[in-house]
């Protein structure tokens, strides 16, 4: 198979594994710098071309697109869908996940259960928000933060107030949600591939930190995966039309609790920590899905 990886340095930890992963396997494998492919438009139909030339249509791309180039390489995605290229994860279940509300409200729709959030547009609606998600302490979190930033534990209803009321003063939009406590600064990371969670991590804060973020200090260990929680991650994952994502779930007292849905997940963070050839699972799925699709096309 021709297999395009999207991605804009191809000296990430995912990129080079998912090359390797491909190649081990006798795929042609081929890196796209995402901002250097151009969508071309005619009534001769779609192309995409690189460097200036025109690409010869690979079998399958593997979209890693990165927060801060989400809509020019969606752009570039959807142009591979409608030249009939197949794709790991669509230019849908990308733009769904990307945005934490959007997200919530799908999951919410599809019975999957996440801490209780609220949203609002004035902060004058603010303690009608920190009552609806059961009181303090309440996260209040900004909707297009990543790595924790913008992520603020409040105690109290003043302090969470004010918060909102700064944030809002920014323009910024953000989302009031239920502190999960018994989480305790620990959160875990589900990566499913399919309908399948093909391996599991926690992750476990700096003392005294409630984000569990590895970028903030927090550090991975292995874990048993609850039957629950991978029903959970596999639901979380097609709610928002998605074949590969990382899941991250809190445990609550009700059982795993959906806090996001990455759909570009790193690989070495959960590699490193299970020890699991995740990049060679997801290429095998690559390998599956288009067989099953030649195979109905025939
Ligand atoms: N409602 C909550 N209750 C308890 N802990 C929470 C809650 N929301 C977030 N956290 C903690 O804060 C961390 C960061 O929150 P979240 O993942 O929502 O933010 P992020 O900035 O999007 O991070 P990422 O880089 O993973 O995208 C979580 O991993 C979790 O440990
Ligand atoms: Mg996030
Ligand atoms: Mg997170």
């Amino acid at each position: 198979m021709r297999i395009a990886v999207l991605s804009r340095n191809p000296d990430l930890y995912s990129t080079r594994r998912l090359v390797e992963a491909a190649e081990a396997r006798g795929h042609e494998v081929q890196i796209l710098d995402t901002l250097r492919c151009t969508a071309h438009l005619t009534a001769r139909g779609p192309e995409v071309h690189y460097e200036g030339a025109r690409l010869d249509p690979p079998d399958a791309i593997i979209p890693r697109v990165g927060a801060s180039i989400t809509f020019y390489g969606l752009s570039i995605v959807r142009q591979f869908e409608a030249m009939g290229v197949w794709t790991l994860n669509g230019a849908v279940g990308i733009t769904r996940s990307r945005d934490k509300l959007r997200a919530h409200q799908f999951l919410a729709r599809k019975g999957i259960a996440l801490p209780r959030t609220a949203f609002a547009h004035k902060a004058d609606d603010a303690a009608d928000l920190i009552t609806s998600v059961g009181g303090p302490p309440v996260i209040v979190k900004l909707l297009e933060g990543t790595q924790g930033v913008g992520v603020v534990l409040c105690e109290t209803k003043k302090a969470a107030e004010s918060v909102i009321q700064a944030f809002r003063g920014m323009k910024a939009y953000l989302l009031v949600q239920e502190f999960i406590k018994e989480a305790g600064g620990a959160d875990v990371r589900l990566f499913v591939v399919g309908d399948r969670v093909i391996a599991g991590m926690k992750r476990q804060g700096a003392e005294g930190e409630f984000r569990s973020n590895l970028h903030r200090g927090g550090s991975a260990s292995q874990i048993k995966i609850s039957p629950e929680e991978r029903k959970t991650a596999v639901a979380a994952c097609k709610a928002l039309g998605l074949k590969v994502a990382g899941v991250d779930v809190l445990q609550s007292e009700r059982g795993p609790l959906v806090l996001e849905v990455n759909s570009s997940p790193g690989l070495e963070g959960i590699e490193t920590s299970t020890g699991k050839d995740v990049a060679g699972a997801v290429v095998s799925f690559v390998e599956k899905s288009l067989a099953g699709r030649a195979a109905s096309a025939s």
